[in-house]
């Protein structure tokens, strides 16, 4: 199989700039259910990174390379077709809708009937251990199920990879070691390529994939 058209997640000559300056440079493929870590110093610009791949970079960087998803070339894609799911540190979850609500209106537009909506959401639930939430207020639920909700409703957007921007770094030890199994036993559960940004060298043993220092 020629390389480009591998499952998986590739970064080719990907370098990121700041007015004239180079920020970073990667250039790397992350295959099915392999996580990528990117680690360096706060305004090596890893988020920034993280913008040009999901395809949000704003226009004051300079982005450069090709992402390329599933052997297809999305570099030129809007966010929205680019289909990334994202996690960052809070979990930005809508505080007007139920938990339920919150899935619900993540899911691709395919699923079509109330019914099947409700039951995918519910669904979602369970596999991140918040079985018969569905009805409850975002706003009641403690720091850690908050973090499932979140992980739980960019599953179910059906992402083709996952960025996740330090998503662990405001949960204490014990809630940041359960959410992070949780987060990588679900990305292994359904093959996707993962990139995680983060300061922190646990979350990096955690992920068990490659790990790229930045700004060094
Ligand atoms: N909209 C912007 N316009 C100009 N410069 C910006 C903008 N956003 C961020 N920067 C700068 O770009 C650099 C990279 O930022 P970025 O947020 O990607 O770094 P980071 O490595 O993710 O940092 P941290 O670890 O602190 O989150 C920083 O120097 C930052 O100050």
């Amino acid at each position: 199989m020629p390389e480009n058209s591998s499952p998986g997640l590739r970064l080719e000559k990907v370098r990121i700039g700041l007015n004239s300056r180079t920020l970073l440079s990667v250039d790397h493929h992350v295959g099915p259910a392999d996580t990528l870590t990117i680690m360096g110093p706060s305004g090596s610009g890893k988020s920034t990174l993280l913008a040009y791949i999901g395809g949000f970079l704003d226009q004051d960087f300079v982005g450069e390379g090709r992402v390329i998803c599933g052997g297809r070339d999305i570099t030129i894609l809007p966010a929205q077709e680019r289909h990334a799911g994202i996690l960052f540190q809070d979990p930005l979850l809508f505080p007007h809708m139920s938990v339920g609500g919150n899935l619900v209106f993540a899911l691709p537009a395919s699923v079509t009937t109330v019914r099947e909506r409700r039951t995918r959401a519910e669904a979602a639930l369970e596999d991140v251990g918040l079985g018969g939430l569905f009805d409850r207020d975002p706003e009641t639920l403690s720091g850690g199920q908050k973090a499932r909700v979140a992980l739980a409703r960019v599953l179910i957007s059906e992402p083709n990879f996952l960025l996740l921007d330090e998503p662990f770094s405001k949960l204490d030890m014990q809630l940041r070691d359960q959410i992070r199994t949780l987060v990588f036993e679900q990305a292994s559960r359904t093959r996707l390529p993962v990139i995680l940004v983060t300061h922190d060298e646990s979350d990096a043993r955690a992920a068990r994939g490659d790990v790229i220092e930045v700004g060094a």
